[in-house]
């Protein structure tokens, strides 16, 4: 009889996987043309060799994070717990970006926290300081960190937070990602070649996202940058929820099916006017509404 195992899938990339089933690293497809696996499911594997293997059935999910355009979804991982955004002093991040990621994490009830990395560059420390003022006054934590300088101060103000989480780390290229990376994971490197090697990717690139086990049971997923973070899946109800700036005035509108576009007595419209909701934040609001129409499948 072929032996039936479970694992957790630490790396994805097109429709080859790498699954970590008791603690070796298995290569694994999955039936058909199937590719709704995401770094981070547990799976039910059937072994066809000893490193290889065919997935049978993803185990249900407490979280999944994923991005969107108008014609597909694309899976980012499963079961994370929370989102640590990466932004840097330089080069400047787009605040749409890190608007969208707060947006799909709070669908998906995932934690956010921001991290801004190289705080040594100073020359443009107030203006992204600033910036960010607007994520915390809605609640997200902002941490300051330099991967480069401090790094020992970097991983006693991060490393904490990850105990008992597993954490996605997202960020636009050049933020410092794989330096934080780099000191919160010892080895990273080591390992990461390993997957490439065992994923057989052809080439040995570091663009998929990678899962790994911290001591404790806790994990960390690294992600490929992006430029674009569709959101093309979630509906208009989901939406309103999904801003948590909006939170407060919710169910405050005149009309109960507001869409909080050009309704009079809109009670967003009016935060929005009066200084509590950044008008940034409304403007993706809308944007997204549009997105959310378009979806073809
Ligand atoms: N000044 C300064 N530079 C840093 C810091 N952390 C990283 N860098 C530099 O920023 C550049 C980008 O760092 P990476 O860690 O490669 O950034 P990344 O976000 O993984 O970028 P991609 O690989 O393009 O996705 C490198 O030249 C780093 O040396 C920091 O704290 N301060
Ligand atoms: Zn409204």
């Amino acid at each position: 009889m072929k032996q039936q195992k479970t694992g957790i899938v630490i790396a994805a990339h097109g429709r080859h996987y790498l699954a970590d089933v008791d603690g070796s690293h298995v290569q694994c497809v999955t039936r058909g043309k199937k590719t709704n696996v995401a770094v981070g499911d547990i799976v039910d594997v059937t072994f066809t060799s000893p490193d290889q293997a065919v997935i049978d059935k993803i185990q249900e999910r407490r979280t999944l994070l994923y991005r969107s355009d108008q014609y597909k979804s694309k899976l980012l991982a499963a079961n994370v717990t929370q989102l640590f955004i990466v932004v840097a002093t330089e080069p400047s991040f787009s605040d749409d970006l890190v608007s969208r990621a707060t947006v799909a994490a709070e669908a998906a009830g995932i934690a956010v926290r921001l991290v801004l990395n190289k705080v040594d560059v100073t020359a443009n420390l107030e203006q992204a300081r600033t910036r960010l003022k607007v994520y915390a006054a809605m609640g997200y934590p902002v941490h300051e960190v330099s991967a480069k300088e401090r790094p020992d101060d970097t991983v006693a103000e991060l490393a904490p937070l990850l105990d008992g989480q597993s954490t996605i780390l997202i960020g636009q290229s050049g933020m410092g990602k794989s330096s934080l990376i780099n000191l919160l994971v010892p080895d990273a490197d080591i390992a990461t070649r390993e997957i490439s090697a065992k994923l057989d990717t052809g080439k040995h690139t570091t663009t998929f996202t990678r899962l790994y086990h911290l001591s404790g049971g806790a994990s960390v997923i690294d992600s490929p940058g992006f430029q674009e973070f569709g959101l093309y899946h979630l509906s208009e109800g989901m939406l309103e929820r999904a801003f948590r700036d909006f939170a407060p005035y919710l169910g405050g509108c005149k009309y109960y099916n507001c869409r909080h576009l050009a309704e009079p007595q809109c009670a967003i419209l009016d935060a929005v006017g009066a200084g509590k909701i950044a008008p940034m934040r409304h403007e993706l609001y809308g944007q997204l509404l549009h997105e959310s129409a378009q979806t073809l499948y």
